[in-house]
């Protein structure tokens, strides 16, 4: 993982060498922190020592029980979905990942459909084993399989915490299980049981993903000039202090889509706290050169753009042409159009004065992802550092559940009294 801070220095929010300089000592005093916590591996801090302390072996145990299947349906929700899906999306397999992350009934009727139940594991994943929207899709997927004749038993891995519904459940039925991390927030769980299950399943390297973490682990240092993670951490706080509210997250690879939409719920999660935060916006190079960027470039001067990469990738050339307007693509490659223009949008918002951080890596396999994600999230710990925000919680999801739950007849909440009294203003 490499970070290019040079498209945020005089910027509009921007920074200097020298508000670099001086933010360096926190870093150190912010990484002395964080070290210490991985020591103990304390609550939070303990997913940074994920890359070391996750068992390959014990994921693999628990997958091999089942033939290699044509298709594998994760029934999760947030932490508990995107991680996984941040490298199923990544890599190539032929084993088709699936994720039930909402309950949409239209989106879950077509999915149950369409998919081959009698050669599906279904890997049900809740760290609190108590998410409505998750066990009620288990629930649904559950009576589909027995609909389809399938025996639920014999094709369900459990990933939970020590207690809880799913854990009783795994219990009752002999299911294969995993535990999940114990001190580790959802959000931060894509290098354990967790995210790992899937590509395990899938054939991946899931040995490779972790030694790339430990790769990221190596590069944390007592300074952001020497840790690609913490100069970007560091870079996306002083941003936001100086008021880039919005960073969005612009991967320039169809194989990194899903990343943005894992790292909107690792930043919004872990640093929206206190009326403090930096709203994570998730947009794909090049496509949305052809919508937002007319907004990053020429809206308001909130906001910093991160552009990740990978720099070696397959490519596909493009044809030579008679058509003398498209000469100039003629002999190319689509890798080299997407290069060009990546490189011409991160000029484009330097010259409209709008900060651009570049973080590159090798290329999308699974060593390099497991830097990203890692990388990522020492990023966020240290920016949560620097703010002084409870990085590792999130207290604010909990009204709506109880609101939610309340509702459904799930208890007596205050929340859900909330709801009756909403204000209207109709206009039909
Ligand atoms: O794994 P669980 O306990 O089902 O939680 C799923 C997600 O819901 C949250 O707890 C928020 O409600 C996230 O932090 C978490 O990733």
């Amino acid at each position: 993982m490499r970070v290019d801070l040079g498209n945020a220095l005089e910027t509009t929010p921007g920074l200097t060498t020298e508000t670099l300089d001086r933010l360096d000592d926190r870093v150190s005093a912010a990484h002395e922190r964080i070290a210490a916590g991985m020591a103990d591996d304390e609550f939070g801090y303990a997913a940074l020592n994920l890359p070391e302390t996750a068992d390959p072996s014990e994921i693999r145990a628990a997958v091999d029980g089942f033939d290699r299947p044509e298709a594998v349906l994760t029934v999760g929700i947030g932490g508990s979905a995107l991680g996984a899906a941040t490298l199923a999306t990544a890599l190539d397999s032929d084993v088709d990942a699936y994720f039930l992350d909402n309950v949409d009934p239209d989106d879950t009727r077509s999915l149950l459909a369409s998919l081959p139940l009698d050669d599906t594991v279904v890997n049900v994943v809740s760290k609190s084993g108590t998410t409505a929207e998750t066990l009620a899709n288990f629930l649904v997927v559950r009576e589909a399989m027995a609909d389809a004749g399938v025996d639920w038993t014999e094709r369900t891995l459990v990933t939970t915490g020590e207690s809880g519904n799913l854990r009783e459940l795994s219990d009752r039925h002999d299911l294969p299980s995993l535990p999940v991390p114990d001190r580790v927030p959802g959000r931060f769980s894509a290098l354990s049981t967790v995210g790992l299950a899937v590509a395990a399943l899938q054939g991946h390297d899931i040995e490779a993903v972790l030694a790339g973490g430990r790769d990221g682990m190596d590069a944390l240092a007592g300074s952001l000039y020497e840790s690609p993670a913490y100069a970007y951490g560091a870079a996306t706080y002083a941003l936001a202090e100086r008021g880039a509210l919005t960073n969005a997250v612009m991967p320039y690879a169809e194989s990194l889509e899903t990343f943005a939409e894992w790292f909107a719920q690792l930043w919004a999660e872990s640093l929206g706290k206190d009326g403090l935060g930096q709203t994570p916006a998730r947009a794909l190079g090049a496509t949305d050169q052809h919508s937002q960027l007319q907004l990053y470039r020429a809206g308001p001067p909130d906001k910093l753009v991160t552009l990740v990469r990978p720099t070696e990738r397959a490519d596909v050339p493009i044809p030579e042409t008679d058509l003398d307007g498209l000469a100039y693509l003629g002999g190319s490659s689509l890798g080299g159009l997407l290069d060009a223009e990546f490189e011409a949008t991160e000029a484009s918002l330097a010259a409209a004065g709008v900060p651009n951080v570049r973080v590159e890596i090798d290329r999308v396999d699974e060593r390099a992802l497991g830097e990203l994600l890692f990388g990522t999230e020492a990023a966020c710990v240290l920016y949560g550092e620097l703010a002084s925000v409870s990085t590792f919680t999130q207290p604010a999801v909990e009204w709506g559940k109880k609101a939610a739950r309340g509702l459904l007849g799930g208890g007596d909440f205050a929340e859900a009294e909330a709801v009756e009294e909403k204000r209207e203003l109709r206009i039909d």
